[in-house]
């Protein structure tokens, strides 16, 4: 199972009637309700990282992944532009992304 595949198979489920698909349910409760339940699970990855529940974090994980496929459909983001943005992201590396930020005139460092 790739993201293309999970993503691929939630645009099939949107369609679905919200009684038979709880992508459907969620997409039709609309983008605030799918991302605060992205920011449940992502909550609920964080506590398993830091209490090193290993087998919680693979769940959580995947329920943080999906759900953030869910987001994305809902804001109408293409799942094809954050692949192209992380790719773009290979040229450098996150450190030196990240310096060269902070001297940017007129931004926020951190
Ligand atoms: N990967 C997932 C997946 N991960 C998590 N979840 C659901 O996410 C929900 C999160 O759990 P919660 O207890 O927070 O849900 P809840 O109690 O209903 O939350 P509220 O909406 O009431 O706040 C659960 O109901 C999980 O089943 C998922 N639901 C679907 N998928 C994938 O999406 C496909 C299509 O699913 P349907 O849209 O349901 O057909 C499935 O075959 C899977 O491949």
């Amino acid at each position: 199972m790739t993201l293309d595949d999970l993503d691929a198979r939630l645009a099939l489920r949107a369609a679905a009637a919200p009684e038979d698909s709880y992508t459907a349910k969620l997409l039709s409760r609309g983008i605030e309700k799918c991302a605060q339940k992205l920011g449940e699970e992502a909550t609920e990855a964080v506590i398993a990282a830091v209490t090193a529940n290993k087998p919680e974090l693979v769940k959580e994980s995947a329920d943080v992944l999906y759900h953030l496929l869910v987001v994305l459909r809902a804001a109408g983001v293409p799942l094809a532009d954050v692949m192209a943005e992380l790719d773009a992201r290979t040229a450098q590396s996150g450190l030196a992304e990240k310096a060269a930020r902070q001297y940017q005139p007129g931004q926020d460092q951190g």
